[in-house]
């Protein structure tokens, strides 16, 4: 069974309909959630992070069933809920911790947020900043960071209280093509045990660390499937480089925008 299960999923804000009823699944390991900007990526982490309540649908994480709740929860519900938040990791698209704060500041304050309690968290907290190619910065304070390294503190405090869901908000966002390529690999040689979604509109983040793809345009999915399925769609085998998939996201763009269109203006 796939990790993530998500099935006829709509969110609004007032009268903007941000997902349109959105049935998919993703399993473990990096699937890309790839679309323009407006699309509902954020409001789909969002929602799956469970910062957002679901207005309608329904989203199984892990064995975890979430659906919409009567305004006035439950305590079951709330403990419910408390208990999904722990096996979770979200770095949103602005992520801050206090300036004056270290590294290992900040990833301990994370691991309490999620009630992680070990008694090794300062070699847990080792373990992180190696996997983020942050090895001996511990000690550093945050406002003393490039932005890059920021971002990788921002992966760090996702994955420190070993969440099975990881949800990354536009990671890339901003960085220079040297940073980008660092954090890609990052993202790449989290453990497969973990379920990925990176967002991102970087039709390049696809082709450079993603197996799986799942595009959004307007609310709705047009695409979910492996990458080369997606490269696929634009009439050429072959391979799946940036501009192999750059291709075939244009080409799935311009079809979902025909469809969208009266039928005598195709
Ligand atoms: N808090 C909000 N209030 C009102 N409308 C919102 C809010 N957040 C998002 N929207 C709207 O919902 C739709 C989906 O937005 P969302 O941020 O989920 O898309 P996105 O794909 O993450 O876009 P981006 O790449 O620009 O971050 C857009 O039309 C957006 O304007």
């Amino acid at each position: 069974m796939d990790a993530v299960q998500i099935s006829e999923l709509s969110h609004r804000y007032g009268r903007t309909v941000a997902l349109n009823g959105i049935s998919v699944t993703v399993p473990r390991g990096v699937t890309a959630l790839l679309g323009p900007n407006g699309a509902g990526k954020s409001t789909l982490l969002n929602l799956l992070s469970t910062a957002y309540p679901i207005q309608d649908g329904e989203v199984v994480v892990h064995g975890f069933r979430m659906t919409a709740t009567p305004r006035l929860l439950s305590w079951q519900a709330a403990r419910k809920t408390a208990r999904l938040r722990r096996r979770i990791g979200l770095l949103p698209q602005n992520f801050t911790f206090h300036p004056r704060f270290t590294v290992a500041e900040t990833l301990e304050y994370a691991a309490w947020l999620r009630k992680y309690r070990r008694p090794d968290l300062r070699a847990r907290i080792h373990e992180v900043l190696e996997l983020v190619d942050l090895a001996g910065t511990g000690a550093r304070r945050l406002r003393e960071l490039s932005g890059g390294m920021l971002r990788r503190v921002g992966i760090a405090q996702a994955i420190v209280h070993e969440p099975d869901l990881i949800l990354l908000d536009e990671p890339a966002n901003g960085l220079d093509p040297e940073q980008r390529v660092r954090l890609r690999q990052v993202i790449k040689a989290l453990p497969d045990t973990m379920t990925v979604l990176v967002s991102t509109h970087l039709v390049e983040d696809v082709a450079a660390l993603a197996a799986r793809a799942v595009v959004l345009k307007d609310g709705r999915v047009i695409f979910t499937g492996e990458v080369p399925e997606l490269v696929a769609l634009a009439g050429e085998p072959g391979g799946v480089t940036t501009s192999d998939v750059e291709r075939a996201y244009l080409a799935l763009m311009s079809k979902a925008d025909r469809s969208m269109m009266p039928l005598d203006e195709r």
